[in-house]
């Protein structure tokens, strides 16, 4: 068995690059730029006026005057005007160009207006007041986002701000999912007493939607043929398979064996860590990695929370902030693995305070769905105490 940190790094050092793809705006939430986004106009594009009110030439406020006539209105969305008398003003509504000719604008709030007439009731006003200049935000030609940033909602806003209903972002994996065994069902179907219904690969699927991919799933019956059979073809079509199940010593955890006459390389088996402990990692001559999950709900999700999201995260080149929390209360756990709990989440005093969830088993999916995130208390220690901070995961 290996430690959590080696096999860590043993995921991360199989980065694969799947290229890239055009996608459409819309479809763009959390995927990774693989092109710079580049301003085609400065940021503001013009000197943006931003209190409704009138724009003025402070060099007629400076001699004195503060009743300007009422010019014209220039509105958001309207051609630039121009103050012709610096005598006179020009309404100015939030948006809209500043009018040539002038420089100052005095919000309504500062103004009394009355028969054509606007009268300033400060005695005071800064040179650009109000104006939003153009370029001071970004020049035209600027790389507004690098290449390389996971896409935001902000940025989606850049995206459209630029002009572009497509961009390049890095390809995702096509992945496959596969639960094992014959006591699973189809969530349809009614289970008799020694069934169940197969829920694994609903939560595997459901959490790579969360990463942007659309995985497929697969239900593999505990017949070492049928096995092979499926695999053969599963495996030349996909770049990965997350399996759950048969990866344990019982009679008919067939997966190693079968893995095996696929001539996949076994990178690991067995993980000192709880939950998780049989976890494989492979990969086949063809490239494709096999990330055999333990069967149990929790131990299949840990592991891919801890493991495939950290292997997604190196192969498109992202980082994981790492975030660290204490234990509201001290725990002791004597075997020699590090202990991935299942917490619950508060503040107290700006610190992050992780509560374990009371649970049986890693076959509790009870416990699991209330979880907010991981909290992973290292190997070779037996007490865990409350002053100590942890790395911490947050579920997705
Ligand atoms: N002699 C030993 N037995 C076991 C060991 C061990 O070291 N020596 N390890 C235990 C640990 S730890 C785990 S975790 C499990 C993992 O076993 P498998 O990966 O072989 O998983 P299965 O036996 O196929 O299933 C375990 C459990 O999970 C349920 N399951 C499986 N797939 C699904 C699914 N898609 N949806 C819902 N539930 C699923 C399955 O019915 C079993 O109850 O092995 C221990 N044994
Ligand atoms: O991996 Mo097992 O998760 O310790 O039940």
């Amino acid at each position: 068995m290996i430690s959590v940190a080696k096999a860590l790094q043993l995921v991360c050092a199989q980065v694969r690059d799947f290229g890239n793809e055009q996608v459409e705006i819309l479809q763009l939430g959390g995927r990774m730029l693989a092109q710079d986004i580049v301003a085609d106009r400065p940021y503001p594009p013009f000197n943006r006026v931003t209190m409704d009110g009138i724009a003025i030439n402070s060099n007629a406020f400076l001699s004195g005057k503060r009743s300007f006539k009422i010019a014209g209105v220039q509105a958001a969305g309207q051609v630039q005007q121009t103050l012709i008398d610096s005598a006179d003003c020009l309404e100015v509504m939030t948006g809209a160009m500043l009018p040539a000719g002038t420089n100052v604008v005095i919000q309504y709030e500062q103004c009394a207006i009355s028969n054509g007439i606007a009268t300033v009731n400060v005695d005071e006003v800064k040179i650009l007041q109000n104006i939003h200049l153009e370029s001071t935000d970004s020049r035209q030609g600027d790389i507004l986002v690098k290449q390389g940033t996971t896409i935001t909602p902000a940025i989606i806003g850049l995206i459209a701000a630029s002009g572009l209903s497509y961009v390049a972002v890095k390809r995702l994996p096509k992945v496959a999912v596969c639960a094992t065994g014959d006591e699973l069902v189809e969530i349809d179907q009614q289970p008799l007493a020694h069934q169940i219904r197969q829920s694994n690969s609903y939560m595997l699927v459901a959490a790579l939607q969360a990463e942007g991919i659309h995985a497929q799933r697969y239900h593999l019956r505990d017949e070492p043929q049928l096995i092979l059979e499926e695999l053969t073809t599963i495996t030349n079509y996909y770049d990965m398979v997350l399996l759950s199940g048969a990866v344990s010593k019982g009679k008919f955890d067939h997966l190693p064996a079968v893995l095996g006459r696929l001539n996949m390389q076994t990178i690991f088996h067995g993980i000192a860590q709880r939950p998780g402990k049989p976890f494989l990692f492979g990969k086949l001559p063809n490239e494709v990695l096999i990330f055999g999950f333990p069967g149990n709900p929790v131990s299949t999700f840990v592991c891919y929370q801890l493991y495939f999201r950290a292997w997604l995260a190196a192969s498109l080149g992202r980082n994981l902030t790492p975030m660290k929390a204490f234990l509201n209360k001290s725990i002791s756990f004597k075997p020699n693995l590090t202990l991935h709990a299942l917490v619950t989440l508060s503040y107290n005093e700006g610190k992050m305070i992780a509560s374990q969830i009371d649970s049986s088993t890693s076959g509790d999916m009870v416990s699991l769905a209330v979880a907010e995130g991981i909290l992973s208390l290292p190997a070779n220690r037996q007490e865990f105490t409350t002053d100590e901070a942890f790395d911490l995961l947050l579920l997705s």
